[in-house]
């Protein structure tokens, strides 16, 4: 039996655009998905208390193929299910074990569907937790490529390499295409991240920008845009210049908002962060609902999160600088 974790992640800049071949910078933060894996005879045995759907909490238990007892409707189910199934499947291809058979428990410390990346976590530390108890040792960059393959899978050929690489070598990022690396020297950014309680689906939210790309020019130019806000952050990425990679933040969610995926409770978030005196605030991640990331370095925005109706929960976020690892 083997346990692995991966952290989740804040987007400093670039969600969605990244999707396109634009550069992104997700950050790795102190929040942790956790799955243990046993090799059984044969099947899919899956536990996972976290996993909510629309308001319930199931545990189940699915051998890809059969439905578990729970009264949700197939896309809800399959769009649940589809992480896990797609690593064990990642996991049988390296190991070239096709007929591997895997009890997976999965504990998470980071929210479903909010922005922080769940899905890339779970799958990174599934694959990890996954060949090791078969044997196989993969690099990061390896379950990355292979984390990649579950998301881009899962979100029907839509996917960007940022999340999973981010979560499988911890620390800030930088994505641009197939180009990923490390980005040294940002240290711990002040950030404060507010969750309304609620979720989007990364899959539809991004089927919705690919639509509107297609139908306007103007929202291609606007996937462009956020572009160039990245290539902006980074010339002050680094340096103690806050308040002009805060600005940039800003004009990020203004550019993600105008593409349809933010909501009213993460503008209101975005809000109630800039006006206690946040540097800036975007929503992180496919948006839709979830959680909103702030740059403050005074207690200020964190107070301001908690009275803010709509906002469930407020914390600050640690940069994780350790990626998967073995527990
Ligand atoms: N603790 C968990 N147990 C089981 N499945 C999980 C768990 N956490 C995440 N998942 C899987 O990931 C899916 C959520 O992924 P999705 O990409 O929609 O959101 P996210 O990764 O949290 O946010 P984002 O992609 O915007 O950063 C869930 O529907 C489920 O399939
Ligand atoms: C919305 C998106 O850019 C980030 C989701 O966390 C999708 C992706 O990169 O695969
Ligand atoms: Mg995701």
């Amino acid at each position: 039996m083997v346990t692995s974790s991966a952290p989740g992640k804040v987007y400093l800049f670039g969600e969605h655009a990244v999707v396109y071949g634009e550069p992104a910078v997700p950050c790795a933060i102190e929040r942790r998905a956790r799955v243990t894996a046993r090799e059984i005879d044969e099947g899919l045995r899956i536990h996972s208390e976290d996993l909510q759907l629309d308001g319930f909490t199931v545990e189940y238990e699915g051998d890809g193929e059969g439905r578990p007892d729970v009264d949700a409707s197939e896309p809800l189910l399959e769009a649940a299910m589809g992480y896990v199934n797609e690593a064990v499947a990642q996991v049988r291809d390296a190991a070239d074990a096709p007929g591997a058979g895997f009890e997976i428990r999965i504990e998470s410390d980071i929210p479903l569907g909010a922005g922080l990346g769940s899905s890339a976590a779970v799958v990174v530390a599934a694959i990890d937790a996954a060949t090791r108890e078969l044997g196989v040792e993969l690099s990061p960059e390896a379950i990355a490529e292979r984390a990649y393959q579950v998301e881009a899978a899962v979100q029907d050929g839509e996917a960007s390499r940022a999340d999973t690489f981010c979560s499988a070598v911890g620390g800030a990022v930088r994505v641009e295409g197939e180009d990923c690396r490390t980005v040294d020297g940002v240290g711990n950014l002040p950030f404060v991240i507010g969750y309304d309680g609620g979720a989007g689906d990364t899959g539809t939210l991004v089927a919705g920008v690919r639509s509107l790309r297609e139908e306007y020019d103007f929202a291609a130019d606007t996937v462009r845009a956020i572009g160039d806000v990245v290539r902006e952050g980074e010339s002050v990425l680094g340096t103690d210049d806050y308040e002009t990679l805060g600005d940039l933040m800003d004009f990020n969610h203004g550019l993600l908002s105008a593409l349809g995926v933010s909501s009213r409770s993460l503008d209101s978030m975005v809000w109630a962060a800039r006006d206690a005196g946040a540097m800036g605030a975007k929503l992180t991640g496919a948006g839709g609902g979830g959680c909103i990331v702030a740059l403050d370095d005074t207690e200020d925005a964190l107070t301001a999160l908690k009275y803010t109706p709509g906002c469930e929960s407020v914390f600050r976020a640690e940069l994780d600088t350790d990626g998967v690892r073995q527990e």
